[in-house]
């Protein structure tokens, strides 16, 4: 009687293994099994690693490096040594290259911070933004090098996938140097504006601002990254979010590496005479905007613009000017290289 319950079960167990056999069986009749390859891409992606390259642009002293501690949370530039005044004097552009592993829920993502401290600092600022460029074009050069080498298969992506330009809050809209360097950039990366240090500025100014950095965008005919267009059958919800996005540009953000306390409750923020500025509020500056958009919903899409886009126009220009021989030659440039090493 005791093993009553337990025959019960086993058999109980039995019955439905034999039934999930069967079931199984009918549905390999169904299906050939393609169905399962999301979850094949997304297993192989997720061991590969994910990587992200983000430039920072502007004006010296506009919060740079600042704001991008504040959206990684990590002090990416506690070793860095402010030039003096005489130094600033003959800076010319100076780019800094940082590399951090973040881990989140399994998920690898090697971020690559470029910055451009001392941008603009210079007498004369005559094409100040060339190294940004040259830059730019190198790490589209080592990828095409990459891609035409023999050992296609571990390429390291090390092209910039956004640049966060910094517009000064205190100018009437964009300076004579903001329009030659974005449109300089243009053709090469997605470039994403903000206004810096947007506390400086009441809410009516922020409005202001906004509207006349995007008049003036569109009047110099500057191409800045364009959010790809909502599909038809997205909820409404989703569809308020991505118009409240693109009308938010150019972000107003501030940074602070800062947390301040207050009423119990820890923040990142700056403490003035006169109140708090909490930079995670959504009422005080569009940060939090800018890091959904950079890290939760526009990553993929601003790597596959660089990619199909910009890099495509690199590539294509850079078999226009090679001669008819060596483009010929292109597709058989691994084996060549294979010959020449043994
Ligand atoms: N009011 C205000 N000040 C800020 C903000 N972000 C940074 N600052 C201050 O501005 C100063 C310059 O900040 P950085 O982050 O060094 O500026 P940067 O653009 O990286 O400067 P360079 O490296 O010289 O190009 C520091 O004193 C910061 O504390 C902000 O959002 N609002």
């Amino acid at each position: 009687a005791d093993k009553y319950p337990w025959n019960c079960f086993m058999l109980f167990q039995q019955l439905f293994h034999v039934q999930t056999k069967a079931k199984y069986r009918d549905q390999d009749k169904e299906y050939v099994g393609f169905a399962t390859l999301p979850n094949q891409v997304h297993r192989k992606t997720v061991k590969k690693g994910f990587t992200f390259t983000i430039m920072v642009a502007g004006v010296s002293g506009l919060g740079k490096s600042t704001l991008i501690n504040t959206l990684f949370l990590t002090d990416l530039y506690k070793d860095r040594k402010v030039p003096n005044a005489q130094e600033q004097i003959n800076q010319t552009v100076n780019i800094v290259k940082h590399t951090i592993s973040i881990e989140e829920k399994g998920i690898k993502l090697r971020l690559t911070i470029i910055d451009t401290p001392g941008f603009g600092d210079a007498v004369d600022n005559t094409e100040s933004w060339k190294p940004i460029e040259d830059y730019i074009d190198q790490q589209f050069e080592q990828y095409f090098r990459d891609e035409s080498g023999l050992n296609r298969r571990n390429i390291q992506d090390n092209r910039v996938h956004c640049c966060l330009y910094f517009i000064s809050p205190f100018g009437h809209g964009l300076r004579p140097l903001d329009v030659a360097c974005m449109k300089a950039l243009q053709e090469k990366v997605n470039i994403v504006p903000v206004v810096a240090k947007a506390d400086s500025l009441t809410q009516a100014e922020v409005y202001r601002k906004k509207m006349k950095i995007r008049e003036e965008i569109k009047q110099y005919g500057i191409n800045i990254y364009q959010f790809p267009e909502c599909d038809s059958d997205e909820d409404e919800d989703f569809k308020n979010q991505d118009q409240i996005l693109k009308d938010s540009i150019p972000f107003a953000v501030i940074g602070s590496n800062v947390q301040v306390e207050s009423e119990g409750h820890k923040f990142r923020g700056r403490v003035y005479p006169w109140g708090l500025v909490e930079v995670e509020n959504p009422a005080h500056s569009d940060f939090l905007l800018l890091r959904n958009m950079l890290m939760r919903t526009h990553m993929q899409d601003l790597k596959d613009v660089t990619g199909e886009t910009h890099y495509e126009n690199y590539r294509a220009q850079c078999i226009q000017n090679m001669t008819p021989l060596t483009s010929m030659l292109l597709p058989v440039l691994p084996l060549f290289t294979f010959f020449f090493f043994f």
